[in-house]
């Protein structure tokens, strides 16, 4: 079997698409959605994700707004410029880009943006909100996960989905926004991590495998079982190239669906983030 390519790049722009008619919406109600990018120090990737954030708020219409810090910008100079973001009423979303130098205390940065404007979905009032099942803002890429499954027709029912991968920022929420879907379609979700004894026990179960533990190639052909969907969340610079935490090679005749890297899940992140900036200025409207 030869694995369906899962085009994140092609469902990404669709979803920008769909957006369009809201922005203009808004725009017609003189409210032009505004979106404030900070980026802290000079990593080259997370330069590149942050242009591409500017990108597409350009193409959307949507206003934004970057401030490229110094990697010895205090925290209280930090703080202060978030202070300034969350009362400015043009600017509906602010993300600070991560990771941020080891100085920055990145949870008092995070949490210091008013939740209301938090489109990372990284606060933790935003996380109570998505365990409780009443979200505001869904997290960008564990939210761009579920659309690609949503939208390839993948569904969870009666199926076992195993996460590698326990970060706050992927494999914590998307477990948490998969319980909420897996009482309903009486589904397994299994959490394992780079430490998981016997990791292979765990992942050959899976019906569907969501690769987000940040370790280059991690996933072979050897601990998935024939017809698995796979979902490959890394994002890993080697030797100057991209690759995704799944060994794409020895797993693509095995699998039934894989998204590849790039061109995956990493799109689908910024496309979500732009319907959580959307979606933020429509609620200063609507409430
Ligand atoms: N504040 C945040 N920081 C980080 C997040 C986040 O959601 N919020 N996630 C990642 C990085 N990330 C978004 O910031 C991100 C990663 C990858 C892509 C992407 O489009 N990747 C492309 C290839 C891009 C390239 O040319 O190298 C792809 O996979 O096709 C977008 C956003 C950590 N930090």
């Amino acid at each position: 079997m030869k694995a369906t390519l899962i085009d994140g790049k092609k469902v990404s722009q669709e979803i920008r698409e769909e957006l369009k008619p809201r922005v203009q919406n808004l725009i017609q109600q003189d409210l032009k959605p505004g979106l404030a990018v900070i980026l802290v120090g000079d990593d080259p990737a997370s330069q590149v994700y942050v242009r591409n954030k500017e990108k597409a708020c350009e193409k959307l219409g949507v206003y934004s707004l970057k401030h490229q810090l110094p990697s010895t910008t205090s925290q209280n100079d930090l703080l202060h410029l978030i202070d300034e973001l969350n009362n400015n009423p043009a600017i509906h979303g602010i993300l600070v880009q991560l990771p941020l130098p080891k100085h920055l205390d990145e949870k008092k940065i995070l949490y210091h943006i008013n939740p209301l404007k938090d489109v990372d979905g990284f606060h933790p009032y935003n996380l109570g909100r998505l365990m409780i099942g009443d979200p505001i803002f869904l997290p960008c890429t564990p939210w761009g996960v579920q659309e690609l499954l949503s939208r390839y027709q993948i569904d969870i029912s009666r199926k076992h989905v195993v996460i590698v991968g326990r970060s706050n920022i992927v494999g914590k929420p998307l477990s948490m926004m998969l319980v909420q879907k897996a009482k309903a379609a009486n589904a397994t979700i299994t959490i394992c991590h780079t430490g998981t004894e016997n990791l292979a026990q765990h992942t050959q179960m899976a019906d569907i495998l969501i690769a987000a533990a940040g370790s280059p190639k991690m996933i072979t052909g050897e601990l998935i079982r024939e017809g698995v969907v796979v979902i490959d969340v890394g994002i890993n610079k080697v030797e100057d190239k991209l690759v995704g935490d799944v060994d794409f090679d020895s797993v693509v005749d095995k699998a039934s669906f894989i998204t590849p890297v790039p061109g995956g899940v990493g799109p689908m992140t910024i496309a979500m983030l732009m319907a959580n900036t959307v979606k933020s200025a429509e609620r200063t409207l609507h409430g």
